[in-house]
């Protein structure tokens, strides 16, 4: 288990304070793959490089599996760092090795035999399915195969936790998804726990469980990314998510909503896992004297989970629509009002 205990980290640049990180509290439990999203400069990187010591905290402690890392001894140190890969955007590869070489340097470093080398190197090449490029130069691989060989290296030691840099931001939308597909293989048949951070919400959405949002040094929310995904608190939470789960009314369906001068009101609904099977719409529009309109409708899966965003228009008298309100609350439908 990775625990950021209040964490904060100030850096001195010219004599000013740069605040990287605000007290921070993070639990990240084995066989999590944990996401940590922000705009740029927010911390994420900061926040990542305490895990393997790689910088240090001002305040706070970090722990991995019970013990503080910065209280550690040299040798100590060095053990728990063979327990951790690291991953980059820019990969960072030796160019004047071979993709085997490459993969090898952390064993060569450990001393390991030559045919222990072999076999380990085979073994992970097969495991990212570069085995073809063994001898080839990092500038004769595409993007996508350079972050293999990269994610190749990181493992070499037999990690239990996976760090992955903004992994994904330098490739196209396809070579992200492969990449991201091995990460989900390495989580789930290596058993090894990955904390990511990025600031693609697609990546989060495609295979983190839990995820942290940071703005300017601080954690403004966190949770499992079901239940962060369907009941956004934070704005910039919200912004994120909605680029991947649209709730918005369309603009023309919101000219023609400026022209209806009924009485109606309008609110945005999020199903969530379960609930989503029961067909309140069609029971709302048997039971109740009052007309619905859907102005806008998405359906996502997330976790295995649905999650519904449903904009209703109610057009009716305020006792109609009160009682329709009470009836979604009463199903545990999360709800608001639009205005317009
Ligand atoms: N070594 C350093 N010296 C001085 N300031 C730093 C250092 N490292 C990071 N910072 C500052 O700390 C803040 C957080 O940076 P950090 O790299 O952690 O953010 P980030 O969310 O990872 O952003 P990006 O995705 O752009 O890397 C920024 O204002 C950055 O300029």
């Amino acid at each position: 288990m990775i625990k950021f205990i209040d964490i904060s980290k100030t850096f001195m640049v010219k004599k000013q304070e740069i605040n990287a990180l605000r007290h921070v509290s993070l639990d990240i439990h084995d066989g999590d793959i944990f996401g940590v999203i922000g705009f740029s400069g927010a911390g994420k990187s900061t926040l990542l490089r305490m895990v393997n010591a790689l910088e240090t905290p001002t305040e706070g402690i970090v722990e991995i599996n019970g013990s503080d890392i910065n209280k550690l001894s040299f040798n100590e140190l060095r053990k728990v760092r063979k327990d951790i890969g690291m991953i980059f955007q820019q990969f960072n590869l030796l160019e004047s090795k071979t993709v085997y070489d490459n993969i090898a340097i952390p064993l060569v470093l450990k001393r390991m035999s030559k045919a222990d080398i072999e076999k380990r190197v085979s073994r992970l090449l097969e495991f990212v399915e570069l085995s073809d490029k063994k001898n080839a130069y990092p500038a004769q691989l595409s993007g996508g195969q350079k972050q293999r060989v990269g994610i190749a290296r990181a493992l070499s030691t037999d990690p239990s936790i996976l760090l992955c840099d903004e992994a994904t931001s330098a490739l196209d939308p396809e070579t992200t998804d492969s990449i991201l597909r091995l990460l989900e293989k390495i989580n789930r048949e290596l058993n090894i726990t990955i904390l990511i951070v990025t600031h693609e919400i697609n990546v989060i959405q495609r295979i983190c469980n839990q995820v942290a949002v940071m703005e300017q040094g601080n954690v403004v929310e966190s949770g499992s990314v079901l239940s962060v995904f369907s009941k956004p608190e934070q704005g910039i939470t919200k912004r994120f998510i909605s680029t991947v789960m649209p709730d918005k009314i369309p603009d023309s369906v919101m000219e023609k909503l400026k022209q209806d001068i009924r009485h109606y009101k309008i609110i945005k609904m999020r199903f969530l896992g379960d609930n989503v099977d029961e067909n309140v719409l069609y029971f709302i529009n048997r039971h109740f004297a009052a007309e619905t309109n859907m102005l806008f409708a998405s359906v996502n899966e997330l976790q295995k989970a649905v999650v519904g965003i449903f904009i209703l228009q109610i057009i009716g008298d305020d006792t109609e629509i009160d009682k329709i309100t009470t009836y979604i609350s009463e199903h545990n439908i999360q709800w608001q009002e639009v205005k317009l």
